[in-house]
C-alpha cells in the first residue's frame, strides 16, 4: 500500500486576474478551488494512474470538509486526524506573474499528534510512505526525521518531498526517493544551481549521505534521476504552462505509482516527467490521458 502524509492540507484557491495591479481593486476573470497540499496532490494523481493510496494528515473546519468531500468524490482514500481550527486556504494568483500566498494552517495539539502516530502503525514493511510539504510550526521540526528513522527500521520505503533541514535530516535514514527541485537542492548546500550539470554533483552528495534514489526537477529545463548505480537525464515536453502548482507532486506520483507497478526506474522516471509537465499544462492536476499524450516526448539519456 502507498500512504501519503500532508501535515498542512489546503484549499488551493486559484485566482485568474488580467494584468494584476497592486494598491487597486482587481476583478477575477475566473477562479477555482482544489484540495491541496503536496501529499494530497500525490494521492489524487496516483488515483488517476489507477494506483490506490491512503492520504494521512490533519484537517479541520469547513475547509477540511471541502478537502475530504472532494477526495471522496474522486474515490481517493483518506484517514485524517480532525483538528480544532480550519484547514488553510492557499491563494495562487495567476496574472502576468504567478504569485502564491500560503496560509499558516491550524494549530495541531499533542493529542492530534498522538492520534496521527497511531494511524501510522497500520503501515507494513514494503509499503511506501510519502512525506510531502513543509512541517507546520505547531509540530516538532524533526517530525519527518523521526518518521523516516522509524520507517527505515521497519522496512517501509520512505519518500520525501520537502526542503531545507526537514529534507537534509531524513537523508541519513536511507529514504527510497527524495525529490528536491534545483532551488531546494542549491539551498541545502548554500549554492546556486541553474543547470543539470551543476545539479549532478549535489545529487551525488545526497546519495552519499544515504538517499537511495534522488530525483531533481528543474522546471522547464529538465529533470535528473540518480540511483545508487546510474544517472539519467530527461528533457521535458513542450507546451503552454497553465498552472504549475502540483507539478512536482505529480512527478513524485508518476515515479512511485509507475515503479510499484513495473519495478523499472527508467519507465517510472519517464512517466514522472510526463506527469509533471502534464500538470503544468493543465488547470488542475493532470489526467491520465494527458500523461499518455506527452509520454512519447520524454527522452531519457543515461550519463
Ligand atoms: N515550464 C515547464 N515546461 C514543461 N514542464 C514543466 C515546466 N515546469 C514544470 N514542468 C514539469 O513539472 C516537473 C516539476 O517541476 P518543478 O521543478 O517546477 O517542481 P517543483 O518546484 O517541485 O513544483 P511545484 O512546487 O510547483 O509542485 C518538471 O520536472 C517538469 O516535468
Ligand atoms: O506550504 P507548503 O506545504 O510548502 O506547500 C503547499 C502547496 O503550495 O504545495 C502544493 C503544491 O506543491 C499546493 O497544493 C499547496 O498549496
Amino acid at each position: 500500500m502507498i500512504y501519503t502524509v500532508t501535515l498542512n492540507p489546503s484549499i488551493d484557491y486559484i485566482v485568474n486576474v488580467d494584468n494584476f495591479q497592486i494598491d487597486s481593486i482587481n476583478r477575477m476573470i475566473s477562479d477555482q478551488k482544489f484540495p491541496g497540499g503536496k501529499g494530497i496532490n500525490v494521492s489524487r494523481v496516483l488515483k488517476r494512474l489507477d494506483v490506490t493510496s491512503i492520504a494521512f494528515g490533519f484537517i479541520g473546519g469547513f475547509t477540511g470538509d471541502f478537502i475530504e468531500n472532494v477526495l471522496k468524490s474522486e474515490s481517493v482514500l483518506s484517514d485524517f486526524v480532525r483538528v480544532a481550527g480550519d484547514s488553510r486556504i492557499n491563494i495562487k494568483l495567476k496574472s502576468q506573474y504567478e504569485t502564491e500566498i500560503n496560509g499558516q494552517g491550524p494549530t495541531i495539539s499533542e493529542q492530534n499528534s498522538t492520534d496521527f502516530f497511531k494511524k501510522l502503525e497500520q503501515i507494513q514493511p514494503g509499503d511506501y510512505l510519502i512525506l510531502a510539504g513543509n512541517i507546520p510550526s505547531s509540530l516538532e521540526s524533526n517530525l519527518y526525521e523521526k518518521i523516516a528513522k522509524w520507517g527505515n527500521e521497519k522496512g517501509v520505503n520512505i519518500v520525501v518531498d520537502a526542503s531545507g533541514k526537514a529534507l537534509l535530516d531524513v537523508v541519513k535514514h536511507k529514504p527510497f526517493f527524495i525529490k528536491p527541485n534545483h532551488h531546494e537542492l542549491g539551498e541545502l548546500f548554500d549554492v546556486t544551481i541553474s543547470t543539470v550539470e551543476e545539479a549532478i554533483p549535489y545529487g551525488q552528495k545526497l546519495l552519499e549521505l544515504g538517499a537511495k534514489n534522488v530525483g531533481i526537477s528543474l522546471a522547464g529545463m529538465g529533470a535528473i534521476l540518480m540511483t545508487e548505480k546510474d544517472i539519467f537525464v530527461s528533457n521535458v515536453p513542450k507546451g503552454e504552462v497553465i498552472n504549475s502548482v502540483g507539478a512536482g507532486d505529480s512527478l513524485v506520483a508518476g515515479f512511485i505509482g509507475t515503479y510499484v507497478k513495473t519495478n523499472d526506474k527508467v519507465t517510472a522516471f519517464k512517466t514522472a516527467v510526463a506527469a509533471g509537465s502534464a500538470t503544468a499544462f493543465s488547470s488542475d492536476l493532470t489526467s491520465r490521458k494527458k500523461i499518455e499524450e506527452l509520454i512519447d516526448q520524454v527522452m531519457i539519456e543515461k550519463r
